[in-house]
């Protein structure tokens, strides 16, 4: 019966949102609705209290964050039904539109495309005529920078990146599992974290065999974020979001397809674009490792070794609740960085940090062919490009330190001959033009 009245939801629009000073909760009201009636979800998302009462020019600022982030929640209980209408609930200006637009298609680009459902790429948002009365202007340049942290490399580069140059970074996340803890711990800096909680309404529908797949999860990760740094008088919320992320996984239909599109360069500017549109926000949001490559942000990594027994780029080790569990060591996530890193640092560190020797172990090989892009398309992870991992493979060619590592060799047997000189011509280590970091940012990005 369900999944019968799931099949028959034509709309999706976002009723009310409420915020609660008092809690810092806010909740977030979401409907789908068709001939066989309404189903309603509320998600919640608690901001960190701030120790003085804000003002009212800040809890203004506030309420316009927190209204995008309103219709970017929405993602994931939209994906339930996948209806062919969505509807915003108030005027929103064109570069808000924009971004909803964009989040409902290309950040469901991989959904749809699992899922075989068309429709969801041409989505149009139906948008209420009428004005929207202007923000005013808020510049927070210069204040303390809110530097999100998942508990990965990437972001740990960002933050040390940031302290070395003296602007005292806050580190937040959302929902933090026990491997950002441990990397907070280890920064040695004081963090804020954001609560947040999907109707457990979603989990229901899900297993009763409700539509399900990816989301752009970091969009909304990002808008939680800004929402914080707002509330806590801060700066720009600095991201770790590499260059790579924004090459799709493949074409289908004519749209792109990425796994990772919502940390992406485009994303980021239409994130960017409609804070400042919506709520006056000058400076709000940017990724500080955009020109970079994965490998050359593994280079800055390895400089750095007091996160050496809690980094976790794994997501698979983000679901287990064991404390000790950091790489899975086997899968997509962990064979790109093991690599990643390996050109930079001695063999005897990196098999610590993983707790395995990946390159020694004759099971990854086919998994590292698929990231040398011999076989299949490009795995749906967030993993660096083929040339990246190319160039990885050539540098360790030349170390003694891996001579012995019979499955490496194989590996390297196994890459065709005209696959070399893209890699021994790449530009990996030359940051590239296209970024949204500030000038006095951009000096912190270490050479
Ligand atoms: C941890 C993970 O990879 N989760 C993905 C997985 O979900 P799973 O069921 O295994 O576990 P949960 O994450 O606990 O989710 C439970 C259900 O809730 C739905 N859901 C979750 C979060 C959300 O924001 N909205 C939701 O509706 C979800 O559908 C589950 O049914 O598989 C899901 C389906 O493919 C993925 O959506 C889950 O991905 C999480 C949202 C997630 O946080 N993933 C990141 C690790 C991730 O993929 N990051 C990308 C960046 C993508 C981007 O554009 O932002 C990356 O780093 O490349
Ligand atoms: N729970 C979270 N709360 C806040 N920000 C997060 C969270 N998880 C990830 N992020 C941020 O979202 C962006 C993308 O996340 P991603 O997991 O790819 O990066 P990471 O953990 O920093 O590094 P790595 O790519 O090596 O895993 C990064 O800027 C990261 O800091």
């Amino acid at each position: 019966m369900l999944n019968d009245q799931l099949r028959q939801m034509d709309a999706f629009s976002f009723p009310t949102y409420s915020l609660d000073l008092a809690t810092g909760e806010a909740t977030f009201e979401y409907a789908l609705t068709g001939p066989a009636g309404e189903l309603r979800f509320a998600e919640k998302i608690t901001l960190p209290v701030p120790p003085e009462p804000p003002s009212e020019a800040t809890l203004a600022t506030l309420d316009r964050v927190l209204q995008i982030l309103h219709l970017l929640a929405g993602v994931s209980y939209y994906k339930a039904a996948a209806p062919r209408r969505l509807v915003a609930p108030t005027p929103l200006g064109d570069a808000t539109v924009a971004l909803l637009r964009a989040i409902y298609t290309k950040g469901l680009a991989e959904y749809a495309y699992r899922n075989d459902l068309p429709h969801v790429l041409e989505l149009v948002p139906e948008v209420p005529g009428g004005v929207v009365p202007p923000a005013d202007p808020v510049d927070t340049t210069d204040r303390r920078p809110l530097s999100a942290v998942g508990g990965g490399k990437d972001s740990i580069v960002t933050l040390e990146a940031l302290r070395e140059a003296g602007l005292d970074p806050v580190p937040f996340s959302v929902n933090p599992n026990h491997v950002i803890v441990s990397v907070n711990e280890a920064s040695g800096l004081t963090p804020l974290a954001a609560r947040r909680k999907l109707d457990p309404a979603l989990f229901e529908l899900n297993a009763a065999g409700a539509l399900n797949g990816h989301i752009p999860v970091t969009a909304i990760n990002s808008l939680i974020a800004v929402a914080t740094a707002v509330l806590h008088g801060l700066g720009p919320v600095v991201m770790s979001n590499e260059r790579s992320a924004s090459d799709p996984n493949l074409i289908w239909n004519g749209h792109e397809v990425n796994h990772q599109w919502s940390k992406g360069v485009e994303a980021e500017g239409l994130v960017r674009a409609a804070l400042t549109e919506h709520a006056g926000l000058v400076e709000p949001y940017f990724s500080l490792l955009r020109p970079l490559s994965e490998l050359h942000i593994a280079r800055l990594f390895a400089r750095h070794d007091r996160y050496d027994d809690v980094v976790t780029s794994c997501n698979r080790a983000f679901k287990l609740h064991d404390p000790s569990a950091r790489w899975c060591g086997d899968c997509p996530k962990c064979r790109f960085v093991f690599l990643a890193l390996a050109p930079f640092m001695p063999r005897e560190r990196l098999t610590r940090i993983f707790g395995k020797d990946m390159l020694a172990d004759p099971a990854q090989v086919p998994g590292y062919l698929e990231l040398l892009g011999i076989d299949a398309h490009k795995p749906f992870e967030c993993v660096g490009e083929v040339e990246e991992s190319l160039v990885a493979l050539s540098l360790l060619a030349d170390q003694p330190q891996w001579r012995d590592a019979q499955p490496l060799q194989a590996i390297l047997t196994a890459v065709p001959k005209e696959a070399w000189p893209a890699a021994t011509a790449s530009d990996v280590f030359t940051p590239h033009p296209t970024h949204h970091i500030p000038p006095h940012y951009l000096k912190t990005l270490p050479a």
